[in-house]
């Protein structure tokens, strides 16, 4: 910790004396915890910092509008476009590379989740499915049904360890819900948690902003903050010690994410990409999503507050939007890219500006909560690192299968945790049906089915469809809803054994399996056997 005279000095020539304006007034203990957080901040950038916030507060970044194209297709790989075949080799390289040991997963978890409303991280929501899992825990069983199956295909014991990047505002609690949950039946020491750095709040007039008589308005750096936390915490240095060469980053509000997707760290290994994006087709020009597209000839992501309106409206002769590759911030990366950055180019990615209301306290100390936006926070983006990297590539995936994000309060509508969960479990009755399955309404007649579209499926549906199919099995026939999916998705060709603990999981649980199950239909039917 530094002296309290070193941190007067470093205020003073930063022109931030006024942070120190209540000290007198603090007790002993709130001087030693405020010294200790103004220790931790960076005085020697603290001038620059504010410096640079208001210049850039006030000369909005100039429009990139002019200067957009698409990212032209040979660059692009897509789930709908590419035959059986080549999804399959980039699926089986995938696994190989994640039964080697050599793919990571790494959650951004460091934001604050205002638009959803609740004071926890957003990883610790429960959206209300059958089970009442949380989105962590979805995707902690995700990630031990990929080693599962990578392992059991390789005949390897496999590890794909977890980072998770968190801030201030959401260490505490995720270590203590995962602490509580057992870590999900992962082995904690494959999860690595670490923070970001936080940063100060400015006025518009370049004063750092006092949310207490002893507490600065800090907030996190943004979700490209990972660079200097990877650094920070010796992150990189861990991924080497593992044999970690590739990072499947994901954003952790989207309840279909993919965990180490296969086909996606496949289709980037064979193409020798150092960085890739997973995309979906947007769903209409507005939607709160980035664009991947190319600014002067180099790659990058546009984000959805920088786009004008015009740009994101513009069409093909077809009618499909220009700007299409929709940002699901699903980010594939090589360690070394990693590397090269960190050692590189983080000084050089870009600062985002965020004009927001900033709680605070006046001259006389009293706290104030602005009815109008007072202050800027500024950020850096995960994927403006896209623009240094040799080999990007883009690879678009089907919206219903891979994204559905949780953003919004119930009552939004969209991205809400009503059109979470109903993505969720569609896609549950999809496989089902497309593996043989009918689905009953409350009245226990056939429904028709399910389409690709993320209709609204009544929670009473799926439950009907595992009442009835346990019914059939409780009536001594144990294996032959299994048996009938397994044979009807393979074309009739195979008959698989399905194995007692499963079926005792299943009949325990269905629940627990139909969402800890891997994503597609061929992992569903893996599962079973
Ligand atoms: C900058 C960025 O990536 N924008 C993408 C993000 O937008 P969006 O505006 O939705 O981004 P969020 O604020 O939800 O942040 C995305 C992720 O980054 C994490 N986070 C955020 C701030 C921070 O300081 N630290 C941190 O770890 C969040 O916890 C979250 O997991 O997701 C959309 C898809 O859903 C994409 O279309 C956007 O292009």
């Amino acid at each position: 910790m530094l002296s309290l005279e070193r941190v007067k000095r470093s205020l003073e020539s930063a022109g931030q004396s006024h942070v120190l304006q209540f000290w007198s007034e603090l007790s002993e203990e709130d001087r030693e915890g405020f010294l200790q957080e103004l220790s931790q901040l960076d005085l020697d950038g603290l001038k620059e910092h504010c410096e640079g916030a208001t210049r850039a507060a006030a000369s909005p970044s100039a429009s990139l509008d002019q200067n957009i194209e698409p990212v032209p297709p040979e660059f692009i790989g897509s789930v709908r476009r590419s035959d059986r075949k080549s999804l399959s080799e980039w699926e089986n390289e995938g696994l190989l590379q994640i039964s080697e040991n050599r793919v990571g997963v790494l959650l951004l978890a460091g934001g604050q989740g205002t638009r959803l409303g609740v004071q926890y991280p957003k990883g610790m929501y429960n959206v209300g499915l059958p089970s009442g899992k949380t989105l962590y825990q979805i995707q902690a069983e995700r990630i031990h049904n990929i080693q599962e199956l990578a392992g059991r295909k390789h005949g390897s014991k496999c590890t794909v360890p977890w980072y998770i990047m968190t801030s201030e505002f959401t260490l505490a609690p995720t270590e203590k819900f995962f602490k509580e949950n057992n870590y999900f039946g992962l082995e904690p020491s494959n999860i690595v948690m670490f923070e970001q750095r936080m940063i100060p709040a400015v006025t518009f007039d370049g004063k750092v902003i006092l949310q207490g008589k002893g507490k600065i308005a800090m907030a996190p750096d943004g979700n490209g903050g990972l660079y200097k936390a990877l650094v920070d915490n010796k992150v990189l240095e861990d991924m080497k010690k593992r044999g970690v060469e590739y990072l499947h980053v994901y954003c952790v509000d989207n309840i279909l994410v993919k965990m180490a997707d296969p086909v996606f760290i496949g289709f980037c290994v064979n193409k020798g990409a150092d960085c890739g994006a997973k995309v979906v087709e947007k769903a209409c020009p507005a939607e709160p999503v980035g664009v991947v597209c190319r600014v002067q000839g180099v790659a990058q992501v546009v984000e959805y507050s920088e786009i004008q309106p015009e740009t994101a409206e513009l069409r093909e002769p077809g009618g499909e939007l220009v700007y299409s590759a929709g940002n699901i911030c699903n980010h594939f990366f090589t360690r070394a890219f990693l590397q090269d950055v960190a050692e590189k180019f983080e000084a050089q990615l870009k600062q985002h500006v965020a004009i927001k209301k900033v709680p605070f306290v006046d001259t006389c100390g009293n706290p104030v909560k602005p009815t109008k936006p007072n202050g800027i926070k500024m950020e850096k983006f995960v994927f403006d690192v896209f623009p240094f990297s040799r080999s990007f590539v883009v690879f678009e995936v089907i919206r219903g299968d891979e994204f559905s994000p949780l953003k919004n309060a119930d009552g939004a509508a969209t991205d809400s945790p009503t059109t979470a969960r109903n993505s969720l479990l569609a896609q549950h009755c999809r496989w089902a049906t497309a593996a043989g399955a009918t689905l009953l309404d409350e009245d226990g007649n056939a429904l028709p089915p399910t389409t690709r579209s993320e209709e609204n499926v009544p929670i009473y549906t799926l439950q009907k469809q595992i009442q009835s199919e346990l019914g059939t099995i409780n009536r001594n026939r144990k294996d032959s809803f299994f048996t009938s999916l397994s044979r009807k998705s393979t074309g009739g060709t195979s008959n698989f054994n399905v194995t007692c603990p499963l079926l005792e999981h299943i009949r325990k649980d269905y629940n627990k399996m139909s969402n800890g199950s891997y994503f597609t239909k061929s992992y569903f039917i893996a599962l079973l056997h």
